[in-house]
């Protein structure tokens, strides 16, 4: 059976990040960036589409395969797991230092612990997403005399395998088999580098270690969250900032690409890249919890990236602010159990999602009122510029129907979260304006397109027989993102239509207290609705949803019930403290990408208001 989405960890360096199974292999990395090809892409494959076991060698003859125990090394992105064996026990640090002009480097540290226990390494490199296997030999680049370091060299990439464990070949496979008595430590190394590049130094790994844990003490102490949930929000903090490409700012959505909505299903998405909407809540998440100079570089890269051609406006973008994600299939990749096809770009690059504007605008008022502008005029960083470009965009368009929130493949249509999220960009630029001293036609012009856009989302997108606003305009259909009105201000948590929507929602979406994002047409248990999204089959409940809904239990006055929901949610995440895109409430699994920085943004944003002092 394939490794559970939960038995998952996550490492990363800031650039590009690997997930490592509990069983102590290395399935999924991509060097040098998060969005490059794999060179362990076992994920959504098997050892044969690259990996990298490192564990007690007495697996499966009379150690169990699994780590006894594993956690993070306080509060960083140093992972650490613990086997016992018949032998005695064992521990593994994995890490990624954070980078600054080095290679990319994977560390793997084996402590001894009790007993003398014999480990086994397995690296399996497979370039190009598992298609291609390397060369693989042995070399002294140094002259040294003795050819110690072991390197793996296809198309344009190479990996340096470096420890002083004897190494040796077989089965396409590159082996070191050594014991550790209590207290030794032996380091195996893997940088990554251009294949036309001289080898890269040979990594320190204790240096390396030592600067990893200094780097994430120091950035976890500037957190300024002091509620009761500190070590799940921590968590997700930490995850985000690992979700972060350092050099831009940009902040991609998960790490992993293809990870399955629904085990089987075809809802398999590449998720490293950056979202507007999702980068733009995180930056909110981030402001409140003190992160300033994190919400700063994400604001530089909105500049850069949208700058250019403010009107064609995309709703996701490359980490450096690319443009081009043109979807394709990976055919020689069966898939996270058999869910194919794998996928890399995406295609929703191309739709319109009106929301995308209230997100961005939302953002930057955000930013302003922490006050991460240099000065008090508007011009003074480029944002304003941007943000009228916007508005004059949006001014033309908002009566347009889109794509919406969801991103469904089915045909466009009048989604009232997109209206809302419209509403909120016309108020957050009255606001602006507002605060600037203006007055006058321009601050009057934008008064008139919040107007009219409120009107019209209360008559159109609200069922008063239902006492409910709906999914879009005139269906009867709801919709999990409508829980976000009181949230934005669109609406005060008092009005009886606020109420009215959460209990529908409530009674509609929820499976098992969770929430669904919509309605879908396939399946016997898929709600009955005849929505459709354009795709087949069906996907578990969506676990920024259920934040939300907890967020908003709290909002209207019921915070008990919006704490027990959110405790409930994160029993949800795995042992490690993370959390997929969705839960499948019929197996009880996490589902979808992995991590994912759109279900730790609403877990942050309700610890916020649940325990009492949110923003
Ligand atoms: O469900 C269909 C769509 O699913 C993905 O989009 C989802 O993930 C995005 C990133 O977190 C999020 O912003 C969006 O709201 C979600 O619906 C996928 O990327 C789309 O291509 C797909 O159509």
């Amino acid at each position: 059976m394939a490794t559970l989405i939960e038995d998952y960890a996550l490492i990363g360096d800031m650039q590009t990040a690997a997930l490592v199974a509990r069983d102590g292999s290395v399935d999924w990395l991509c060097l040098p960036r998060f969005d490059s090809p794999a060179v362990f892409a076992g994920l959504l494959g098997g050892d044969e589409h690259g990996c990298w076991r490192l564990a007690p060698a007495a697996v499966g003859a009379g150690a169990a395969s699994a780590a006894a125990r594993r956690r993070y090394r306080g509060d960083s992105l140093v992972l650490e797991s613990e086997w016992d064996t018949p032998e005695g026990t064992v521990r593994v640090l994995d890490l990624m230092p954070p980078r600054q002009d080095a290679a990319p480097v994977l560390v793997r540290i084996v402590e001894g612990v009790r007993g003398r226990v014999t480990m086994r390494s397995a690296l399996r490199p497979r370039f190009s997403y598992g298609r291609v296997v390397p060369w693989v030999r042995r070399v002294d680049p140094d002259g040294t005399g003795t050819p110690r370091r072991t390197v793996a060299v296809a198309g344009p990439d190479s990996l340096w395998l470096d420890t002083d464990a004897e190494t040796y070949g077989g089965d396409l496979t590159t082996y070191a088999d050594f014991t550790v008595a209590p207290g030794q430590r032996v380091a195996l190394t893997l940088s990554w580098q251009p294949s036309h590049r001289p080898a890269p130094p040979r990594p320190d790994a204790a240096r390396l270690l030592a600067g990893t844990e200094r780097f994430w003490a120091e950035w976890t102490a500037r957190c300024r969250y002091t509620g009761p949930w500190r070590q799940a929000v921590m968590r997700s903090l930490i995850t985000l900032k690992a979700l972060t490409y350092a050099p831009t700012g940009g902040i991609v959505a998960a790490p992993t690409t293809s990870l399955p909505e629904e085990i089987g299903g075809v809802r398999n998405w590449d998720y490293r890249y950056t979202w507007l909407r999702d980068a733009a809540m995180t930056l909110g998440a981030l402001l409140r919890t003190g992160y300033r100079e994190e919400a700063r570089e994400w604001r530089e890269w909105l500049l850069r990236a949208v700058a250019g051609d403010a009107q064609n406006l995309q709703i996701m973008y490359g980490v450096a602010g690319e443009r081009e994600l043109a979807e394709s299939e990976l055919p020689w990749l069966p898939g996270y159990e058999g869910s194919r096809p794998v996928r890399i770009g995406n295609g929703a690059a191309a739709q319109l999602q009106l929301d995308v504007y209230g997100e961005v605008v939302d953002a930057l008022w955000l930013a302003r009122t922490a006050r991460l502008t240099p000065g008090p005029k508007a011009g003074d960083d480029g944002t304003h510029i941007l943000q009228m470009k916007l508005m004059n965009h949006l001014e033309s368009h908002w009566r347009d129907p889109d794509e919406g929130i969801w991103e469904v493949r089915g045909p466009r249509r009048h989604f009232t979260h997109s209206k809302v999220m419209a509403w909120v960009a016309a108020d957050r630029t009255v606001r602006r304006l507002t605060a600037l001293g203006s007055s006058g036609p321009v601050l009057a012009r934008w008064r008139a397109l919040r107007d009219e856009i409120h009107q019209e989302v209360c008559a159109k997108g609200y069922d008063a027989d239902r006492n409910t606003f709906t999914r879009s305009y005139g269906s009867r259909e709801l919709d999990a993102s409508l829980l976000l009105i009181p949230q934005v201000g669109f609406l005060p948590p008092g009005d009886p239509r606020v109420a009215g929507t959460v209990e529908a929602v409530r009674r509609e979406l929820c499976e098992d207290g969770f929430v669904r994002r919509y309605p879908l047409a396939d399946g016997p248990d898929r709600g009955g609705g005849a929505s459709g999204d354009g795709l087949p089959g069906g996907e578990g409940v969506f676990l920024a949803c259920s934040f939300w809904l907890a967020h908003d239990l709290a909002l209207i006055g019921r915070r008990a019930e919006g704490r027990r929901l959110f405790e409930r949610l994160l029993e949800l995440r795995n042992d490690v403290g993370l959390l997929a895109e969705e839960w499948d409430t019929r197996r009880g699994r996490l589902v979808g990408n992995f991590p994912q920085a759109f279900s730790h943004v609403p877990l942050i944003d309700a610890a916020l208001r649940l325990g009492g002092d949110g923003a």
